[in-house]
């Protein structure tokens, strides 16, 4: 039976990819397949979702216009030796995972293969997303296109040369998690100021939230908004000499590049 989309791997990104697809109507739940070796986690999602749920990969990707993977890397290379012989050969796949590179993909599946290797991030789960999609050679200008449109469904997508997903994966694949740690601290010195607990963490994630839209709704650079915030003797000015000090933009380099370093060496 022929299907739009088959998802290998309904965890996380998996489940937050589809969700958005489903959701902005580009492909029917109908014409989609999810497949997990967990049955609880695929016949979940299906659940959600109104579409078909199975534990057998090779099943799921029979006939599939697209194929995208979501496993982790460490069962990426058997779970696309275990489907090259099935996928339909002028079939789009996806990649998610962090590490594996255009050429290990085509060395599992045939460099004759349309791949695209696509770097997300969690935020996808509120439709706020963040992608870089960089396409093999065999893939058309509109099939690149095509999944472009896909993952704008739960957030922005760009395409980017492979050399930069290293890049990505430091500036937003991994950052929710360094956000949340600095959104945790934040809130650590409301509580030392006294404030309960709860309410600390909505004034800094509203905070940080608030900043974020501001920049990317007008184009305003970063630093032009934290001069505006930082008036002469203020409050503000104190914080941002106190981070300084701290060395937290040399932190912040070194944990993004630390991110970096890993997924080149993965
Ligand atoms: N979590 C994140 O923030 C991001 C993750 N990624 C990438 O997304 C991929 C998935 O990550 P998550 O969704 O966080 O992981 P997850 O652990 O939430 O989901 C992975 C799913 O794959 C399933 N699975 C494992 N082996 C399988 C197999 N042989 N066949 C079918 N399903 C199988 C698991 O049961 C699980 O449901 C990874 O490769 C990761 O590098 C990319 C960007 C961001
Ligand atoms: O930590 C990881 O490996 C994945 C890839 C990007 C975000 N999480």
């Amino acid at each position: 039976m022929h299907k739009e989309l088959a998802l290998i791997g309904c965890g996380n990104m998996g489940s937050a990819i589809v969700k958005g697809i489903v959701g902005a109507g580009l492909i029917d739940a109908c014409d989609i397949v999810v497949s997990d070796v967990s049955e609880a986690a695929s016949s979940r999602l299906a659940g959600e979702l109104g579409c078909a749920g199975t534990c057998d990969n090779v099943e799921a990707v029979r006939d599939a216009a697209m194929v995208i993977i979501a496993v982790k890397p460490q069962y990426l290379d058997d779970v696309v030796r275990g489907l090259a012989d099935t996928v339909a050969p002028d079939a789009l796949v996806v990649s998610i995972a962090a590490g594996v590179t255009l050429a290990r993909l085509e060395g599992l599946l045939g460099s004759e293969r349309k791949i695209v290797r696509v770097m997300p991030n969690l935020p996808a789960m509120v439709l706020a997303g963040m992608s870089s999609l960089t396409p093999n050679a065999q893939v058309s200008a509109e099939e690149c296109a095509r999944v472009q449109e896909l993952f704008e469904s739960f957030g922005r997508a760009e395409v980017v040369p492979e050399h930069l997903i290293d890049a990505v994966i430091a500036a937003s694949g991994s950052s929710p998690a360094y956000v949340c740690v600095f959104i945790e601290a934040l809130a650590d010195a409301a509580v030392a100021e006294g404030m309960p607990r709860a309410q600390a963490y909505t004034f800094a994630e509203q905070a940080v939230l608030g900043t974020a839209k501001y920049l990317l709704e007008t184009g305003v650079h970063p630093a032009v908004l934290k001069d505006m915030v930082s008036s002469p003797a203020g409050t503000t000015i104190e914080a941002v000499s106190a981070l300084e000090s701290g060395g937290f933009r040399a932190a912040v380099i070194d944990a993004a590049r630390a991110a970096a370093a890993k997924n080149r060496a993965m």
